[in-house]
Formats: structure tokens, sequence, C-alpha cells
């Protein structure tokens, strides 16, 4: 009988902490990752515990091997460093040229991968990534969420998650964690204040690195937050990995909507699948009347996805709330509320159309 990740887990809770707790009730375990009889995973421990981390380490190694069907356990301790040491940086050169490959891949334990895609910048993908991210985990799904736009990275702000990502072997790359999403950016592993200037093979290589290097560990799915566009990324990410398939963000105005078209042509030559289109800024109800507005215009990409019979997944009003959330890395995903319901809606449509 194989092992399974909710096996590890439980053999797991079971090892004590000197401190009190476990290393599952106290959230140390990090990427767990299965591969027939071998069973990876990476303990997380705050750097103060650092030295007496060691023995638990060796006692989660034991009890993981005891369990049926496992013959090999690795699990890294990232807190091996003295308690005054700066965390280290990885070694790692991100932005390298990409190294050849057979075919399409996929990371290992990694179920789905979907692309959220527009024509047009500024039209709220990165808004909707880390939305659908959370609403997906607060049903129940592992979600991860890697930030493409290499360009203009705003997933670390909007998630609520910074410092550099660590890098214990220097080879591997140790996601972050925030609202229960792994999340990886490639703003992580860049100084903030410059300009990313990269050519096209770099980009690639970069984004090979995020999609490889990164212990995602096991998810349902990964959601990819591209840059707008037909550019670069889009067609190494299409290329060079096995997706599941992209979602089309667009306004409902129409120069949107002409640039969307051009998304979805570009998927179509790369024989992407397309799950479906999504209206943010859909309409704008005012909180002092009540009255409706259609900033934007209305149903717009419900009627090009009807004209392209592709699915419509639905619609994401235009709130104040989305953006002051976003900013404040705190997505409104997380709350209750009609607003939320539009995400908690759109989340539910994918888990029933087994895409999440
Ligand atoms: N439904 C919405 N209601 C209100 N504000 C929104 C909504 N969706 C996105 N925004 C805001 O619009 C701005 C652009 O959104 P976002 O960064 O998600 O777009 P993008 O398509 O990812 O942009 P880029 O092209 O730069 O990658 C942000 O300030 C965001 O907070």
């Amino acid at each position: 009988m194989s092992v399974t990740r909710e096996n590890v887990l439980n053999a797991l809770s079971t090892i004590g902490l000197p401190s009190g707790g476990d290393l599952v009730s106290l959230d140390m375990i990090r990427a767990v990752s299965i591969q027939n009889d071998s069973v990876s995973f990476v303990i997380e421990a705050p750097a103060d515990d650092a030295p007496r981390m060691e023995p638990v380490r060796a006692a989660a190694v034991r009890m993981v091997e005891a369990l049926d069907g496992v013959s090999q356990v690795s699990a890294v301790l990232t807190a091996h460093r003295p308690a005054d040491a700066k965390p280290a940086a990885p070694s790692l050169k991100v932005g390298r040229h990409p190294t050849p490959q057979a075919g399409p891949t996929k990371p290992a334990g990694v179920d789905r991968i979907v692309a959220i895609a527009s024509g047009k910048g500024g039209v709220g993908k990165s808004t909707l990534s880390s939305n659908l991210a959370i609403a997906l985990a607060r049903q129940g799904r592992r979600v991860g969420l890697l930030d493409a736009d290499i360009h203009g990275p705003s997933q670390p702000r909007m998630m609520g998650v910074s410092g550099k990502p660590a890098s214990p072997d220097g080879k591997t790359i140790l996601p972050l964690h925030g609202h229960g999403v792994t999340v990886m950016s490639i703003g992580l592993m860049m100084d903030p204040d410059k300009a990313v200037v990269w050519r096209g093979p770099m980009l690639m290589g970069a984004l090979q690195q995020m999609l490889g290097q990164v212990a995602w560990g096991d998810l349902d799915i990964l959601l990819v937050d591209l840059p707008p566009g037909t550019g670069d990324v889009q067609l190494t990410l299409c290329q060079k990995t096995q997706m599941t398939g992209a979602i089309v963000v667009s306004t409902p105005q129409d120069v949107a909507l002409l640039d969307a078209r051009k998304a979805l042509d570009m998927f179509d030559t790369l024989n992407t699948p397309v799950l479906g289109l999504v209206e943010n800024m859909s309409m704008y109800v005012c909180p002092d009347c009540g009255r409706e507005a259609h900033i934007f215009g209305h149903g717009g990409v419900r009627d090009e996805a009807k004209r392209l019979n592709l699915p419509f997944l639905g619609e994401i009003p235009l709130d104040l709330d989305i953006r002051l959330a976003g900013d404040a890395g705190t997505p409104v995903a997380l709350t209750d509320g009609p607003v939320a319901d539009a995400y908690k809606a759109l989340a539910k449509r994918l888990i029933d159309d087994g895409l999440a």
C-alpha cells in the first residue's frame, strides 16, 4: 500500500517539541513530497529553537520510516543556523539562461497548473489570482501561487508575504506561506528597487527555476499569475509545462476585450486549453445609495465567451474593498460578504468542474 500525505502528517503529529505542542499542530511541516516509497519534507522552526531541533528531526525521520510503504525519508531543518545569524540568502542565480529539457514537465506533487492571464495590463489579474487562491484554500484545496509577473511582481504585497526565501542546499528554494497558500514570486528573489532588464532567454530561465527548483510540496492546484500580454513568459510556460489550462481575465470594455482576444488566440496557437473567461470590475454598487453602475460596461466578457463557445466562469464587482484589502496584504476573499462570495463562487465552480 502506498503512503499518503495524511499518513505522514499523522505520524509527524506524534512528535512533540521540548517547548510543547507537536510538529503538525505548530504548523512546522512544509513541502511534503512523496515519490513512490520516498518521502521528503522540511521542518521550519524558529531560529531560537535550532539547538533543540536536531533530535526532533531525527525522531521525525524514524517515525516516518516506520510507516508501511516507506523506505527512504529525507527531512531538512531550516533553522540550523545560530539564532543571531542572518538567514542565509539562497546562493542561486535567478534569471540564468534556460537549461534544455526533453518535453513539458510539471513539479512533482502538483496535480494541476492553471495560468491566470489577460491581454491587457491592469485588468485585475493579480487581484483575481490572490483572491482565487485564498477562496480555493478556504474550500479545502491545497493551493500554490506563483507570481510570474517578472516585470511587476505584486503577489508578495497582496499575499502579505516578505523576506527572501531560504535555500538550505543552494538548489531547492523554499516557498513562503500566506493565508493558507504556498507562495513564490520572482519578486522575492530580487532587489525590489532594481528594475528587471532581462532578455527573453533569462526570463525563460527564471520561470524554469521557479517551477523546477521551488519545493512546492503536494498541491491540488498551482495558480500562475502571468504578466499581461503574449510574450516570452507565456510562451515558455505553455511550451515547457504540462498546463491544465488558462483562465483569461478581462474588464467588459471593448479595448480590454480586443486584447483578451489576442491572449485567447495565443493559447489556441500553443494548444493550451482555455478553461474559461472571468469579467472583472463588472459592476459598481454605490455604497451610499445602492445603485448599480457599469463603469466599464457590463456583460461584454460573458457575450465574448458565448461567441467563442468558452465557459464564462463568473463576474467580480468593482469594489473599493478589493483594492484596499489587496494593498494591505489581506485579500478580501479572507472575509465573508457579497464581494468575497464572488470569489467563493468562482472557486466552487472550478472545484465542481474538476479543475482545482
Ligand atoms: N474588482 C476590483 N475592484 C476594485 N479594484 C480592483 C479590482 N480588481 C483589481 N483592482 C485594482 O486594480 C489595480 C490593478 O489590479 P491588478 O494589479 O490585479 O491588475 P493586473 O492585471 O495584475 O495588473 P498588471 O498588468 O500590472 O499585472 C490594483 O490596484 C487592484 O487593487
